[in-house]
């Protein structure tokens, strides 16, 4: 699921740009291409854009794994080397189970090859809303421009394949 104005995937000026494949075995593949926009330190990507990232890629998986609305209730990460700036994050996601209206997922980053070294690790557990979540929270307009741009309806959603 697409929406053109989310900060990790949409045409964001500054953001993460970020395209994710549901691939063999289930595995959704993110990548996550590291700019001057995301720095921290000199030449490093900034963590709290990384856990973006990661977040992005995990919704994704929980997402077009799923095809059920769902929100981030909790999110860890392990950052285990620099993340250069004009790197490339190549991020694989899996679903690891689902409880109820609970959906742990976890995600590797390897950088700049999808057999690079391990450079960040996450997991998260997202948890499955209804659509009033959105209609009571977030802004009609914004909804509205959702459906369009996604060119889905929310009755999409209901249909798990
Ligand atoms: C039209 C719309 C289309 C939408 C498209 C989708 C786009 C997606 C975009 C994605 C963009 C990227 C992603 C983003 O950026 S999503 C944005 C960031 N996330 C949020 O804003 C979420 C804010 N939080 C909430 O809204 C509520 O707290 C939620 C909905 C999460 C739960 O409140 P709710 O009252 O509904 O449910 P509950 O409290 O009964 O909890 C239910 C179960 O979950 C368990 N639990 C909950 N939290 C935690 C926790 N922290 N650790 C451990 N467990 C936790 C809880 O114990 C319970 O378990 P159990 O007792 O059943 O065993």
């Amino acid at each position: 699921m697409h929406y053109i104005e989310c900060f990790g995937c949409g045409d964001v000026d500054g953001g993460l740009h970020m395209t994710s494949t549901v691939g063999e075995e289930h595995l959704v593949r993110s990548r996550f291409e590291v700019t001057r926009a995301h720095q921290g330190a000199p030449g490093l990507a900034h963590g709290g854009l990384l856990a973006c990232a990661f977040d992005e890629a995990l919704g994704s998986a929980a997402g077009n794994l799923l095809r059920r609305p769902a929100v981030t209730g909790k999110l860890e990460t392990d950052f285990l080397r620099p993340v250069p700036v004009g790197s490339t994050l190549y991020i694989v996601t899996k679903l690891d189970g689902v409880a109820g209206r609970k959906i742990y997922v976890s995600a590797n980053g390897r950088l700049d090859a999808e057999d690079g070294p391990l450079a960040v690790r996450a997991r998260a557990l997202f948890v499955e809303v209804t659509f009033e979540h959105f209609t009571s929270h977030g802004s009609a307009d914004a909804l509205e421009k959702f459906s369009q741009t996604a060119g889905r309806s929310r009755e999409d959603w209901d249909i798990n394949p």
